[in-house]
């Protein structure tokens, strides 16, 4: 990148945050602190992301789109509070009740089945062996919602996800979502830990319950599942050891929950070389076979063929970095767009050759209920 555009990057100032805005530029939770964004947000690049963020005695945050050739956008804001996370504690309903949406389209979606159908038919030819299909549900207001009541519901309905917010630049559009998935995160002497999910079941009607204790454990045993889920372990195993002095990948996934779903996951641990940031970890990784698909070129090709939206930040990351580097970038999912009039809600699936349309249409439709269930609106 030449001098002048970098320094024309660095000079480009987002609008402050003002009350004609109904809500921050950038809130994330992580674990029990959240974040804001406060002030004048200065746009870097991930070249002069660090320098800046130290000159101003600030950190980065920002997103990475899903296609890794597009480039990241990363902010440093002119300050920014950590707080205590208010509602780390017990899920609960939330407080608001929206409007009902005067429209809303993409509950059945035949073109996801048929493209399931298409791609198993594909891996059984040998052409490739998984790749994550996603669909969007986008529900139409005549009312307009209000922002800052639809994140207040995602975190108190998601006490223990990575909560995000942002405001999506030259647009009314917020990113916002749940997810409970961590890309990578370091802290000081290069330690990291990434906590990779793949492979689902919806939790039964009463969470805790005897039945949902035999879905989890039904999911731990699924050879379909397994195997899906070690793809994607490899695939990162592969990718993190010539940047790692140590990596610890345990053989066997755990089961993890949301209050919506059970996931298979495994906590990779070890020690970066030199001095990688948090933001350089999840970009050697990026996008995962969690995500995406293996061989990766090849997935990326039929997601592009298949998928009838671009999915922009959907499937990207999430995240913040202090000026040494570390910090936590969550994986996009279980999130919407959201503005006023309008809001455009992003779930997938990973379809290996075990996959059935019908059954990913309903893992589908129970990640979308995520969000779905924020905004009292029904994914199936
Ligand atoms: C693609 C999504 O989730 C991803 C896919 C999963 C799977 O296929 O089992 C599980 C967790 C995530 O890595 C999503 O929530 O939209």
């Amino acid at each position: 990148m030449s001098t002048l555009t970098t320094n024309a990057l660095r000079e480009r100032k987002f609008s402050p945050v003002s009350i004609e805005q109904p809500f921050a530029d950038f809130v994330m939770s992580v674990g029990h602190q959240s974040i804001t964004s406060a002030g004048a947000l200065t746009a870097v690049t991930e070249e002069t992301a660090l320098e800046t963020a130290r000159a101003q005695k600030s950190i980065v945050m920002g997103l990475v789109p899903f296609d890794p050739s597009r480039p990241a956008t990363l902010w440093v804001p002119q300050s920014y509070t950590v707080e205590e996370r208010k509602d780390a504690g017990t899920a609960t309903d939330g407080s608001h009740n929206f409007p009902a949406p005067s429209r809303v389209e993409g509950i059945d979606n035949p073109r996801y089945r048929q493209a399931v159908g298409d791609a198993v038919a594909r891996m059984n030819n040998g052409e490739f062996d998984k790749v994550v299909l996603a669909r969007t549900l986008t529900a139409h207001y005549d009312q307009p919602l209000n922002i800052a009541d639809v994140y207040d519901n995602l975190t108190l309905q998601q006490p223990r996800a990575y909560t995000f917010s942002v405001k999506l630049p030259d647009s009314d559009e917020y990113l916002m979502g749940a997810s409970p998935e961590l890309v990578f995160k370091t802290e000081a002497g290069g330690r990291f830990n990434t906590h990779p999910l793949a492979g689902s079941a919806q939790r039964s009607a009463h969470p805790g319950d005897l039945e949902d204790m035999q879905i989890g454990e039904q999911l731990m045993r699924s050879a379909k599942d397994r195997a899906e889920h070690a793809t994607v372990i490899d695939d990162i195993r592969s990718r993190l050891a010539p940047l790692t002095e140590e990596l610890d990948a345990p053989a066997v996934p755990e089961l993890m929950t949301t209050p919506q779903l059970w996931h298979l996951g495994t906590k990779i641990t070890g020690v970066l070389k030199g001095h990688l940031s948090s933001l350089d970890g999840a970009r050697a990784i990026h996008p995962t076979p969690a995500i995406c698909g293996t061989p990766r070129d090849i997935a990326l090709e039929s997601i592009r063929e298949y998928e009838d939206f671009d999915r922009g930040y959907f499937g990207g990351l999430v995240g913040y970095m202090d000026a040494d580097g570390n910090g936590s970038w969550a994986l996009v999912l279980r999130c919407a767009r959201v503005s006023p009039h309008r809001a455009t809600l992003f779930a997938g699936a990973g379809i290996v050759r075990a996959s059935q349309p019908e059954s990913e249409h309903a893992e589908t439709a129970t990640k979308l209920g995520t969000f779905g269930k924020v905004l009292g609106i029904s994914t199936r």
